[in-house]
């Protein structure tokens, strides 16, 4: 595929109540099958360039904007946003919102069903979908039984059903404990695996870190920094600068360099940070 997954150009975006833009002048583009994340303080504009990315702003929600975005190709502001729901999919911060049907196979059935997907074909989809986020044996039973990470990763499978070649989630694991967290990043690393493309918003830096090709970040509404996951999170000093962190590796690794003079080559995994520790003190 000649185009890029989601490419932005110029963007600038004003909800009709406020002064001052909350986006402005965003660029950056990301190939299909990259994972995206986007940091940033609270405030900075992650939510709405997200849902800039599927065509909710400005569409549904109002505002003046400037520029283009561009998925798959297309123009999104030329699109319907029920066209966009097929390209794009969008997992939301709480669970239980998305969640309004009995059962789980219903769940994923609802979404597939405003598409007008044939209901025989439906039936594979629902097994594949729980498939993918693990989920298998559970379509009968009540999307309420089922834990907090056990939600979000239907709401997942629901989106997956729908078969959208992107797919967008803001803060996906805020609401969890850490054991839902990671069974939500393992539902992204199989998405990954299978060349799915990505936009992640969320504060997890450890986990941004790991699973994310790139990475930008935003704040008042700039983008600060957009390049590879560990260009940005080496980058401790401009990082620090925006009120953000790296993983614990690397501020250990940055301390380590401060308190003591050294230049150990900074990284975001373990098994390096140990081996450049350790040729640094050869
Ligand atoms: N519907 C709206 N109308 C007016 N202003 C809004 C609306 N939605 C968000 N904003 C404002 O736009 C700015 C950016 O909000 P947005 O939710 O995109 O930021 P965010 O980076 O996702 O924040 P958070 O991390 O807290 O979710 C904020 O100042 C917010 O108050």
């Amino acid at each position: 595929m000649a185009s890029k997954a989601i490419e932005v150009n110029n963007l600038t975006f004003s909800y009709p109540d406020t002064d001052e833009p909350v986006l402005k002048d965003i660029n950056f583009s990301i190939n299909h099958g990259e994972i995206l994340g986007i940091i940033g303080p609270t405030g900075a504009g992650k939510s709405t360039l997200a849902m800039c990315v599927n065509g909710l702003v400005p569409q549904v929600i109002n505002g003046e904007m400037e520029g283009t975005v561009k998925v798959n190709g297309s123009e999104v502001s030329g699109s319907s946003v029920a066209k966009m729901s097929e390209d794009v999919g969008f997992v939301f911060q709480e669970p239980e919102n998305q969640l309004s049907q009995m059962t789980i196979e219903e769940e994923i059935a609802f979404g597939m069903g405003n598409l007008g997907v044939p209901r025989d074909e439906m039936l594979g989809r629902i097994t594949d979908a729980l498939d993918q986020v693990g989920l298998t044996g559970f379509e009968k039973r009540s999307p309420l039984a089922l834990s907090g990470g056990q939600q979000q990763r239907l709401a997942i499978a629901a989106v997956l059903a729908m078969r959208p070649s992107i797919m967008i989630m803001d803060e996906p694991t805020s609401m969890l404990d850490p054991k839902g967290k990671n069974e939500v990043y393992d539902v992204l690393k199989n998405l990954k695996d299978y060349g799915m493309t990505g936009i992640i918003i969320d504060h997890e830096v450890e986990r941004i870190a790991a699973y994310c090709d790139k990475v930008l970040v935003l704040h008042e509404g700039e983008v600060q920094m957009f390049a590879p996951s560990d260009e940005v999170f080496t980058n401790i000093g401009q990082l620090h600068e925006l009120t953000l962190n790296a993983p614990q590796v690397t501020e250990f690794l940055d301390s380590y360099n401060q308190a003591f003079g050294k230049d150990v080559k900074l990284s975001t995994t373990l098994e390096e940070s140990v081996d450049n520790f350790e040729s640094a003190c050869k």
